[in-house]
């Protein structure tokens, strides 16, 4: 609820709009049956027509007062939860993207779909109604009392004392909702997480004939999520009933004493029916604080959910003192660096990394599968943060930079081609939204992507598909090499950036690269030792450590980790070489 209200205090002004517009309600609801109440009293057998005239031109104006301010609330209510809807939504993208890959992998991302969706959506459906029902119903409920029990005091005693029953009706189904909202929100992250699986990894899916065995299981997380809500509205249910059984049994009373009253002389017949409709708008109240009640728990979890991401500290902290700016040199060096996945506790993925990488050259790393390659890499422009040793980028520290500052001297070829929905233009601009026609038409050029993109009617502005799945994959990874070129930064790293690339095309990159980026820092990951033999200094990482660093020549002497890979990838006159 905290949440909530810091939200609907930025809209002060509207909330007051909406409280003035809340006594429409009670100008009409109250007013017109005080007066009709009058009006039979005062003139039952009708002998004072100019009476009537009066009475019904103040009805009139009740109900054109009542109208205008009802239009006011209105109009509050809509502008204030479209806006504070909108601000969640904001404020969480914006928290979300500060998040790391380890705080991502937490929360799962479908998780976190659901969050700016369905759980902002919820608490829109609840500020709606307390907004239209919160000052209503307690005014509508106080003054109805006032009337009741200046009316009756026996039957305004009666009235009132049954209704506890209701609250504590709500009370019991709300709790059990309560548990059930939470797990039928986490049903629907297990649909939209299924629902995401199916639909990205659909080729998978085909290929492997298992369009029925995905059909199953989706139908089964589908049917789990209808039990449960099943269950949740049943309970729901029982409320209304509640309602009314509550509202006749208080009528029955009324009436009955009421007709006693009056047969004594102690009550009027106009006093019975401004009695009745009081009730009527008493319960009428109640029932609209019930309906706050109902969806209160769903609202709760829904909320609770969004305030645990807010909750959420970045694990990669930015540094809000840390260096801005300074000389754009393109010298790095890793120090003693040390890496474990998750909390740091986990057994070491790097461990003890040092080496030097200067401006004009090419640094490689080469080693088997899961040695730790990508994880250097990623923390370079602090993807992750080092567990211990640090990593220094033109003699600063990076977790001394403002992450700006950091990532504007780091061009960055991630190992899966990530590429956006949009034409081919605004997935190069990602690089640098200033860069001219033939900044772009440069890039494409080295990247080797200017041919392929030639030859598409569309040229520049052929719009790809979510991810680029309308291109190959290695028309992807030349995209984001030119995409990484258009931003011209002082070190560029490739992280398995040339693996879907034919050996002609890869040689040609490389070459061309050499040409561009002779003066700029150049981090290599590959698998290939092709890719990677011209390289000023090759390091063999195995198992997180560093067992050789060399030039291809001294490896294939001295490097028996290197001599292995070497075996399985080159002809014997390439190793004899
Ligand atoms: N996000 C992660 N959370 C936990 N462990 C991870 C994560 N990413 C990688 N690992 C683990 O860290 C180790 C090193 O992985 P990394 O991707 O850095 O290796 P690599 O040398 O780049 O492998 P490849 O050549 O196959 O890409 C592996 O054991 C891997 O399982």
């Amino acid at each position: 609820m905290a949440l909530t209200i810091k939200y609907l205090l930025r809209y002060k002004r509207f909330l007051l709009l909406n409280l003035i517009g809340a006594f429409g309600f009670i100008v009409i609801e109250l007013g017109i049956p005080t007066l009709l109440a009058q009006g039979i009293s005062n003139n039952f057998d009708g002998r004072n027509p100019a009476y009537m005239t009066t009475l019904a031109v103040k009805m009139l104006i009740c109900a054109v007062v009542g109208l205008i301010l009802l239009l006011i609330m209105a109009y509050a209510i809509d502008r204030v939860t479209s806006l504070i809807v909108r601000d969640i939504r904001n404020d969480l993208f914006t928290h979300i993207q500060r998040f790391s890959a380890d705080d991502y992998e937490r929360f799962g991302v479908s998780r976190l779909i659901t969050n700016t969706g369905n759980d902002a959506y919820m608490i829109m459906q609840f500020l709606t109604l307390i907004l239209r029902t919160g000052f209503i119903a307690p005014l509508m409920l106080t003054s109805a009392f006032v009337l009741i029990f200046r009316q009756n005091v026996p039957l305004a005693l009666i009235s009132i004392g049954m209704t506890p029953i209701i609250f504590i009706a709500v009370y019991f189904i709300n709790k059990r909702v309560h548990r059930l909202s939470a797990k039928q929100q986490k049903g629907l992250d297990n649909i939209n997480q299924n629902m995401r699986e199916n639909l990205t990894g659909l080729r998978v899916i085909r290929a492997f004939n298992k369009e029925s065995f995905q059909t199953t299981r989706f139908a089964s997380l589908n049917t789990t999520y209808r039990h449960i809500s099943d269950e949740m509205y049943q309970k729901l249910a029982f409320i209304s009933p509640i309602f009314s059984v509550v509202f006749c049994t208080i009528l029955v009373l009324v009436i009955n004493l009421g007709s006693l009253y009056i047969s004594r002389g102690e009550l009027s017949v106009g006093s019975l029916s401004g009695f009745i409709e009081y009730i009527f708008h008493a319960l009428f109240s109640f029932l609209m604080l019930g309906n706050v009640l109902i969806l209160y728990p769903r609202f709760e979890v829904s909320t609770s959910r969004i305030q645990e991401i807010f909750n959420t500290t970045p694990t990669i902290l930015e540094n809000p003192d840390g260096v801005q700016s300074n000389e754009h040199i393109g010298h790095l060096a890793f120090d003693h660096v040390s890496f474990s996945y998750g909390d740091g506790s986990e057994e070491r993925v790097l461990d003890d990394i040092s080496f030097t990488a200067e401006p004009g050259q090419v640094i490689a790393f080469i080693g088997s599968t899961g040695s730790g390659k990508s994880t250097l890499a990623r923390l370079i422009p602090r993807l992750f943060d080092v567990s211990q040793g640090k990593i220094l980028i033109d003699g600063v520290d990076v977790q001394d930079y403002q992450l700006q500052a950091l990532r504007k001297k780091i061009s960055y070829v991630p190992q899966k081609a990530t590429l956006f929905a949009g034409t081919i233009r605004e997935n190069l601009l990602f690089g640098d939204q200033s860069a001219t026609d033939e900044d772009l038409a440069s890039a494409v050029e080295i990247a080797q992507a200017k041919a392929f993109i030639d030859s598409l009617p569309e040229k520049y502005d052929t719009v790809l598909a979510e991810g680029g799945s309308n291109l190959s994959g290695g028309q992807k990874q030349r995209l984001c090499i030119a995409r990484a070129l258009v931003k011209k930064a002082p070190i560029y790293l490739f992280d398995d950036s040339f693996s879907a690339l034919d050996y002609k095309t890869d040689a040609n990159l490389r070459r061309r690269l050499n040409q561009e980026l002779a003066t700029t820092t150049m981090i290599i990951v590959a698998q290939r030792i092709s890719t990677i033999r011209n390289a000023d200094k090759i390091i063999v990482l195995n198992e997180g450590q560093i067992v050789g660093t060399g030039t291809h020549r001294e490896l294939l002497i001295t490097n028996a980790v290197y001599q292995e890979i070497a075996k399985s990838q080159l002809t014997e006159e390439e190793l004899a070489i």
